[in-house]
């Protein structure tokens, strides 16, 4: 057997991002757009106010009429009408006059200032209302003017922003019932194992549970795919190479776990060689996932990761999460890195470059990154607290607690552009 040859990380990304693809768009209802990406430039299609308005429940003045107000000859104004939010003034104000209004409510034509209730004095005089003022009031004191906060034509959101709560609300204020958002990649996914249980099963002794599925099918919902899990296939070749070919033709991009190692029943490699997939590599130089493996049959990836429950999970998200987002039209494809101290001792040598699993916390104003548990690849249960890839550099002899050290975050909907262009990945290892 031909031992295999493991290429850099970078150089396994930048292979594998040759054959990514953006999805084409579709309209979908403000209200179930939550987890899409927004699918082009949106513009301020009015200004921001859209007319002038008052941030505070007050009067409105000509502000030259209170040009000689102080606190030795105050200045008196009849109230000549009432402004709640959402109604406009019947008639322009005249001099001397002042009109009553609410916060949000239009400033009335001819006033060019509100003073706050807090200022003014107000009382019965004869049938009318009057209020008076012991200070000027300058001219657009306490207006928001017309377009002060957006101007008409302004680009209000960027194409492949993740939708938000904000951004939600600002396509609201355009009237966005639809939003053009980009069409979710179609992922499909096969466990393939012949000891693998359905969750509702039993143990059996010799047997596990396919924990590979429920995670894949997580990380493709977080990264923002649609998923069809066809089943777990037993090790047995014809039936598997079926499944996979048919599979195929459902969806974008297929993503199988487990068998693609070099065991007796490590049937992916002769799988890909069946349906005559180009491989574009087997052998990554990193742990854990060092034997994921992608291949391209008719334009469609294959992605091989692991069975090992961590390593499938890293090969998930450092190859098969780049290409969702970059289908999803989104520009920071690749994780989003941080710098930040190492919360303990991590004293093994690293031929390969390292991703042990971790946790990030704050601490006085600090970053810190700390391993949630056991750093093999086998490991499940560390997973349900790791938030960040912690990088440890191949070549290296182990790090000690408080070294600053580089890692990749995961659970976040952020992402960046120029993860890889720093060698984070090693040459080194075999
Ligand atoms: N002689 C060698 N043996 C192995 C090598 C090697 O280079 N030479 N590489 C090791 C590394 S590294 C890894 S990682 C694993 C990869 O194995 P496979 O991808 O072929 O996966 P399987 O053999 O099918 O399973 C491995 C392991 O994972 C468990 N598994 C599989 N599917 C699931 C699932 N859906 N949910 C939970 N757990 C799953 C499976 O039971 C095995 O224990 O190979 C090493 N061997
Ligand atoms: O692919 Mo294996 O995870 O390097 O341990
Ligand atoms: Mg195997």
């Amino acid at each position: 057997m031909e031992p295999r040859q493991p290429i850099a990380i970078d150089k396994a990304i930048e292979l594998v991002m040759q054959h990514g693809k953006e999805q084409g768009r579709e309209l979908v209802s403000l209200q179930e757009c939550d987890d899409r990406y927004i699918a082009e430039d949106i513009y301020a299609n009015h200004p921001i106010p859209p007319f002038p308005k008052s941030p505070y429940d007050g009067f409105a003045f000509r502000s030259e009429d209170t040009a000689s107000a102080n606190r030795d000859n105050p200045v008196r104004f009849t109230v000549v009408e009432h402004v709640p939010a959402g109604a406009t003034a019947s008639r322009p104000i005249g001099k001397g006059e002042a009109v009553r209004i609410m916060t949000g409510a239009a400033i009335p034509e001819g006033a060019d200032c509100v003073a706050m209730f807090e200022v003014c004095h107000t009382y019965n005089e004869g049938d009318l209302e009057w209020v008076e003022l012991k200070r000027p009031i300058r001219s657009m004191e306490n207006v928001m003017d017309k377009g002060s906060e957006t101007e008409e034509g302004a680009l209000v959101i960027r194409k492949g922003t993740y939708m938000n709560p904000g951004v939600k609300a600002v396509l609201a204020t355009f009237g966005f019932t639809k939003v053009p958002v980009t069409k979710k990649p179609k992922i499909g996914l096969i466990t393939t194992g012949t000891e693998l249980l359905d969750v509702e099963e039993d143990m059996v002794y010799g047997k596990i549970r396919n924990s590979n599925g429920p995670m894949i099918a997580a990380q493709c919902k977080r990264a923002g795919a649609d998923f069809i899990h066809f089943g777990k296939l037993m090790d047995e070749l014809e039936p598997s190479y079926e499944r996979i070919q048919q599979a195929l033709k459902d969806v974008d991009i297929l993503i199988t776990t487990g068998g693609v190692s070099v065991g007796d029943f490590d049937l992916m490699p002769a799988i890909y060689e069946k349906l005559e997939a180009k491989v574009l590599f087997n052998k990554v130089a990193m742990r854990p996932g060092s034997v994921t493996t992608v291949a391209v049959y008719e334009n469609k990836m294959l992605f091989g990761l692991s069975g090992n429950p961590s390593a499938c999970y890293v090969g998930f998200e450092l190859f098969a999460r780049p290409i969702i987002r970059q289908a999803l039209g989104t520009p920071a494809v690749y994780p989003k890195k941080i710098e930040a101290y190492l919360g303990e001792d991590f004293e093994k040598p690293n031929p390969f470059t390292r991703f042990v699993r971790g946790k990030m916390r704050m601490k006085n104003g600090f970053v810190y990154v700390e391993p949630v548990g056991m750093d093999k690849s086998a490991v499940v249960t560390s997973l349900s607290k790791a938030d960040v890839f912690i990088v440890l550099r191949g070549g290296t002899r182990g790090y000690k607690k408080g070294d600053m050290v580089e890692a990749l975050w995961v659970d976040t909907q952020e992402g960046q552009r120029n993860t890889w262009n720093h060698h984070l990945s090693s040459e080194e290892g075999g």
